[in-house]
């Protein structure tokens, strides 16, 4: 096999056909990557949290991070959109190495839904969804028409135009984080990140909030602790286990009672779910289980 030109767009492959369709699989993959790490580690006093992790995310997929608790989910998440600037190895924004570029022009590729906002924000909802706009507005530019248009679409979107005005501390677990996904739509990045969405939801709003952001159709990756949820609407899934990777690949793949066991340190049986025909996972949780070893 032989790739020649240097711009991946004209590139000229020559060789067997199956190594020609190889070759352009993974350079489709390649050109549609929005989010990479190479050999990431991250540490806290000299203690690896974040062990040499590589990560692709594509265009449109669709990917959650699971693992037990204390696996390392939201640290990664936290270098990939840049919070954690202390990390090694390295992370590359649509191919562009992300300590190179300012924080602005991060907030114009990724938006990010987090945990734990309640408390920074006493601001009315219309206020946090506003916030969207900052990194596309000069300093003291004031809201024009359209953008007022667009804090009103991403209201109407989620469904909360009749509580623009009510604090967004007063709203339910599920209103807030459509508040979030709002800002989100009117920040306009084609990558939403979200730590744990459907923390403290009942199951109804769990749905919305998983149906609402797969209707944005943009990528999204997403940590989550239910594997029946990652499951349902996931194209991909990265288990962790100790900062590592333990497997990266389809729901399918990743959800199998081995590896669930290894991580887990809990039997569980996967079959069908029968009205969407994705893995389902029951664990039996038995008396004589072993403590898990944090
Ligand atoms: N800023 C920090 N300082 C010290 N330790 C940290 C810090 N951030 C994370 N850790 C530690 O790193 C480990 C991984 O934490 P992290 O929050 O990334 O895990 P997680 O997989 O998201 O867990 P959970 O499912 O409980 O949310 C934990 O042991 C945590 O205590």
């Amino acid at each position: 096999m032989m790739l020649t030109s240097a711009k991946p767009r004209n590139l000229h492959i020559t060789g067997h056909p199956s190594f020609i369709a190889c070759a352009k699989i993974i350079l489709r993959r390649m050109a549609n990557t929005v989010l990479q790490a190479k050999q990431l580690s991250w540490q806290v006093d000299g203690k690896n949290i974040i062990n040499q992790i590589d990560f692709n995310l594509t265009k449109g997929e669709t990917v959650a991070i699971v693992g037990p608790n204390g696996a390392g989910k939201t640290s990664l998440l936290k270098c990939l959109y840049g919070e954690y600037q202390d990390f090694t190895g390295s992370i590359f924004l649509k191919g562009k190495c992300l300590k190179s570029i300012s924080t602005k022009h991060i907030a114009k590729q990724l938006a990010v839904v987090s945990q734990y906002t309640n408390s920074v924000f006493n601001l009315t909802v219309i206020d946090v969804v506003r916030m969207g706009l900052i990194p596309h507005k000069g300093l003291f530019e004031s809201d024009t028409n359209s953008d007022l248009d667009q804090i009103n679409h991403a209201l109407n979107k989620v469904d909360l135009l009749d509580k623009k005005q009510q604090s967004f501390n007063t709203l339910s677990g599920g209103e807030q984080q459509r508040a979030l996904i709002a800002r989100a739509i009117v920040q306009a990045a084609d990558i939403l990140i979200m730590d744990e969405p459907t923390n403290h939801l009942d199951i109804y709003y769990q749905h919305q909030i998983l149906k609402l952001a797969k209707t944005l159709n943009i990528t999204l990756l997403l940590t989550i602790h239910d594997l029946n949820l990652a499951a349902e609407y996931c194209d991909r899934l990265v288990l962790m286990d100790h900062g590592k990777v333990v497997a990266n690949a389809k729901p399918i793949d990743v959800l199998t009672p081995n590896t669930l066991k290894q991580v887990f340190n809990l039997d569980c049986f996967v079959d069908q779910n029968p009205f969407t025909n994705k893995p389902r996972i029951t664990f039996a949780a038995s008396a004589e289980q072993h403590e898990r070893q944090v």
